[in-house]
């Protein structure tokens, strides 16, 4: 067993993999997936899910020797220790419980010593009760209007999340119905061309602005929500920001500041992650305003059935551990950097983005959790796009250039199904057509064997091969409900924390985002005094000081 101290790789289990290596070199997926022992042993179902992970490289051997690298890490024990509210973010010296934000009203889950699902409850039901006086019509604005219109103002995770589960739900029949003549948009960035999309078309009458921040010091969410709170009282005056402006955040003195009610204010609390943030009121209170609190508790629901799932199921049966190991596997032994993640879905177009935060902030570090350098690589580049445009788009390399392992997510039944009369499938049955199709073609390639019998010129036979070997998993959902949304949302969540524990990180930090933003800082100082008082450039490289130069010579930005 490795102590604390001891990197991963320098244990026999890590060592094995690393030999084990040469074996699947030697083996191709066309061969492996013969094997239907081994293809079955590598489906996995829960809750209506089906995890088919046979397209991957790896034996049976190959899976008991990851088995044994999550012993050496003691990877059970790391996930109890998170579910124990143990202080596992060390270098900040915290919790990591965002699964009490969806734990059923009985659970008890402490930090510190405190059962904190009183406390996760009493700002759900606040959350339920403000979004029913909102979306009844009985808060009204200013003028005496109701507030149809929500624009969220947040940055990083406290917009990837919610965005991603609004994407969702946009589409899904009973969210639908229940947001009809809302409408919900959200306010990231601090370019001012974001401003003006999110305003076009609203009238500060009808809007609602809530400002979302963990710590309410994020500066492009605080210019955004001085932007907006600027829009609502040049219309409604200064009075009307108590009616039209509400707010979610760990730090409440803050909001106070900032001119929002204390009474309006939904708190959440420091063993929330940024990025693990959309159960709580980041994401709870926006959607809750747009689709009601009874959708989005299902939401809640799907992810705690994943918790439970995760907490309690032996190791070589557990989702989230499954596909955290193949994880580690393909980055640490494999070789391969990346991860494409393709739902076969229009409603998880948004998904792709939100897992590039968790799993990119979470598992890109260069140091173990006790501060030793690593000789191996963590995380891995996430992109993605749904099905079938990814297709269309970048595939070519997945297919023939690059490996890069993908997940396939497909849905069984469409949110939205279309039937034309006369034509050979449904749309969704095409769709799905190529989520079937996509990880063969991947998994078989085409041998110039093949070609030739197929009688292609031998010129194009190199350009028309397909290598083959290139591995993928599909998960298949059995709908795309707000449960099933929040089923998704957790099995990431959980994959990417099982990559941390094993590679031995702190995947709960994200030290890395600071240094930009600091000399961010600098630059903004240097701009104000050089537009107000003509101060010459000091302090920057030959670079950055001609880029400046150029950026302020030949702009006239409006000053106040
Ligand atoms: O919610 P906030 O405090 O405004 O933080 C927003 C974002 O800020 C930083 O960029 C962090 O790296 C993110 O993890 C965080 O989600």
């Amino acid at each position: 067993m490795a102590s604390s101290t001891a990197l991963i790789s320098d244990t026999e289990a890590w060592k094995d993999l690393k030999g084990h290596v040469e074996d699947i070199k030697k083996t191709h997926l066309r061969d492996l997936m013969t094997d239907a022992n081994r293809c079955q042993s590598m489906m996995m179902e829960f809750d209506g899910l089906l995890l088919d992970y046979s397209r991957q490289r790896a034996t049976v051997e190959t899976v008991d020797k990851l088995l044994n690298l999550a012993k050496a890490a003691q990877l059970t024990e790391k996930i109890s220790r998170m579910f124990n509210g143990e202080h596992i973010n060390s270098t900040e010296n915290r919790s990591v419980l965002h699964v009490a934000l969806r734990a059923p009203k009985d659970a008890v889950i402490k930090a510190d010593g405190k059962n904190v699902v009183p406390e996760v409850w009493n700002v759900l039901d606040k959350i339920k009760e403000f979004s029913e006086k909102i979306r009844s019509g009985s808060w009204v604005g200013a003028t005496g209007k109701p507030l149809k219109d929500v624009i969220a103002i947040g940055i990083g995770g406290s917009f990837l999340g919610p965005l991603f589960v609004h994407t969702a739900l946009q589409t899904d029949p009973e969210a639908l119905e229940s947001a009809k003549g809302r409408q919900l948009r959200f306010l990231a960035n601090i370019d001012p061309v974001d401003v003006a999309r999110n305003i076009n078309g609203l009238n500060p009458e009808t809007t609602l602005v809530v400002v979302v921040s963990k710590t309410f010091t994020t500066a492009e969410t605080m210019l955004n929500a001085r932007t907006l709170r600027e829009w609502i009282t040049a219309a409604l005056g200064a009075s009307a920001v108590a009616k039209h402006m509400v707010a979610v955040s760990t730090n409440l003195a803050l909001v106070e500041k900032f001119g929002i009610d204390p009474n309006n204010a939904f708190a959440f609390w420091d063993w929330v992650g940024g990025r693990y943030s959309v159960c709580s009121a980041v994401g709870v209170l926006p959607l809750s305003l747009q689709y009601g609190f009874s959708v989005v508790e299902k939401f809640l629901k799907g992810a705690s059935s994943i918790d439970q799932h995760f907490q309690s199921t032996p190791i070589e049966k557990n989702i989230p551990v499954l596909l955290g190991l193949l994880s580690v596997w393909n980055v640490s032994f494999l070789g391969y950097p990346a991860r494409a993640i393709l739902p076969h879905s229009q409603a998880l177009e948004k998904f792709a983005p939100h897992i590039q935060q968790v799993s990119m902030e979470s598992n890109g570090k260069g140091v173990s959790i006790d501060g030793l350098p690593l000789p191996f690589e963590t995380g891995e580049i996430d992109f993605g796009e749904p099905g079938t445009n990814g297709q269309h788009s970048f595939y070519q390399l997945i297919h023939q250039g690059r490996v890069i392992p993908c997940d396939f997510i497909g849905i069984v039944k469409s949110q939205q199904p279309v039937y034309l009369k006369g034509e050979v499938v449904s749309n969704h049955d095409e769709l799905m057509s190529n989520f079937f199709a996509q990880p063969d073609a991947l998994a078989y390639g085409k041998t110039p064997e093949q070609l030739q019998k197929e009688n292609v010129s031998e010129n194009l036979i190199p350009h028309k091969t397909f290598s083959g070997n290139r591995p993928s998993l599909s998960l298949l959902l059995p709908e795309l409900t707000a449960y099933n949304v929040g089923q998704l949302l957790a099995i990431y969540e959980h994959r990417v924390a099982v990559q941390g524990f094993v590679w031995g990180i702190n995947s709960f930090d994200q030290w890395g985002v600071e240094l930009g933003k600091v000399l961010a800082t600098h630059v903004r100082k240097q701009l104000h005094s050089s537009r107000t008082q003509g101060t010459t450039l000091e302090g920057f490289n030959y670079s950055t000081t001609t880029l400046l130069k150029r950026y302020l010579e030949t702009s006239s930005e409006p000053q106040m």
